[in-house]
């Protein structure tokens, strides 16, 4: 079955170039598939640096790898033209984390609803489509009384955020790539938004990539997670697994930092030493990129870069202490992934039951 959106083998390298100046690989040897078929919500964890808005922009074809390839329905994203664009442009919507830079301050907000009604041709009539953007507001949890007729600066930033899900919505994607989609709301807000995604998940089948720097609403609102760490993938798969137990000692660091109701978990969170991820990530790096912060770095972590060692069927951590685990290529995740699935809705995460219908926001 062809996927809907793949990455194949992405390398992102900035930099460099005729001038010799520093590279940096955002993003190295990243494999990946979204299913046309299984609605599924992954989330992309990793501090500042780690290469997730890279990843984004890779797979919303804004920039283009350095190595590899981005898939779309097996076709190179790079080189889509016709149909073939216009579908993707329709499958694959964006919602990102400062939506004030998508709307024009001169036009009501029913502008950035109405575009693609129009653009893609979606109703027959004002009416058909004034009754579509209503209820696009609806599913997300605002009154188009008191929405429509605004402008941008006249509404909240959560309201904003919310518009933007619902104009995702309009359009009922394959896939929405959601960058930090919550990071400028408030805790009450923010499970509202995050609600609203789960709904497109649960109610229209629309796959979600819920990209941010936080463990915590990564937890509530998915079912897959990969955490990269300065472009590369550290640990990935069952997000209860992952986050519960951690293996790779980045994880282990990044879950420390969030209040996690369990007693009985042991982390020696202050033995990792060093400093955060900074710009300048290695080029084609031999060896293991968290070694300097590591509190079990061993010889073989510099001597050459730990693969994927699956230590679970639906679980890999890139970690010498898992050695024991088979190792796999970066292009099976997906394999770990589909094991032994669960859907969203068997979890009952937190942030749905937080979140309030019909409500307006602030
Ligand atoms: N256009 C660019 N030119 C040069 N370097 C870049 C560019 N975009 C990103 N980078 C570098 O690539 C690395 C990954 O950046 P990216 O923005 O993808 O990380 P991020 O995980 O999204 O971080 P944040 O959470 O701070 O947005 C960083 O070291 C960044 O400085």
């Amino acid at each position: 079955m062809t996927a809907l959106l793949e990455a194949r083998h992405v390398t992102k390298v900035f930099g460099g170039g005729l001038l010799r100046k520093t590279q940096t690989v955002a993003l190295e040897d990243f494999s990946f598939q979204v299913s046309g078929d299984t609605p599924r919500i992954t989330a992309i964890v990793g501090e500042s640096g780690s290469g997730k808005t890279t990843l984004a922009r890779l797979l919303l074809g804004l920039v283009s790898p350095t190595r590899g390839q981005i898939l779309y329905r097996g076709k190179d994203l790079q080189k889509l033209s016709g149909e073939d664009r216009r579908a993707f442009l329709h499958d694959v919507q964006a919602v990102f984390q400062d939506p004030f830079e998508v709307y024009n301050p001169f036009y009501k907000v029913d502008h950035v609803l109405r575009l693609p009604i129009k653009n893609f041709g979606l109703a027959r009539s004002r009416q058909e489509a004034r009754a579509m953007m209503e209820e696009a507001l609806h599913a997300v949890g605002l009154r188009p009384e008191e929405t429509l007729g605004r402008y941008p600066h006249q509404l909240s930033g959560g309201q904003r955020q919310r518009i933007m899900v619902a104009r995702a919505l309009l359009l009922r994607p394959r896939l929405i790539i959601a960058d930090e989609p919550v990071s400028m709301v408030d805790a009450s807000l923010r499970a509202t938004i995050l609600g609203s995604l789960l709904k497109l998940n649960q109610e229209f089948g629309i796959s979600l990539i819920y990209i941010t720097h936080d463990l915590t609403t990564a937890y509530q609102v998915s079912q897959d997670i990969i955490v990269l760490y300065r472009g590369s993938v550290v640990e990935a798969g069952d997000v209860e697994q992952v986050v519960r137990d951690p293996q790779h000692p980045y994880t282990r660091l990044l879950v420390g930092s969030i209040p996690l109701p369990n007693p009985d978990r042991v982390w020696q969170g202050e033995r990792v030493l060093g400093r955060p991820a900074g710009d300048l990530n290695p080029v084609g790096s031999s060896y293991c990129k968290f070694h300097e912060r590591c509190p079990f770095a061993m010889p073989m972590c510099v001597e050459q870069a730990p693969p994927l060692f699956q230590t679970d069927p639906r679980r890999v951590t890139a970690c010498y202490l898992y050695r024991d685990a088979p190792a796999i290529g970066p292009e099976e995740l997906v394999h770990v992934f589909a094991n032994g699935y669960q859907p969203q809705a068997a979890r009952q995460p937190e942030v749905h039951r937080e979140s309030g219908a019909g409500e307006s926001g602030s």
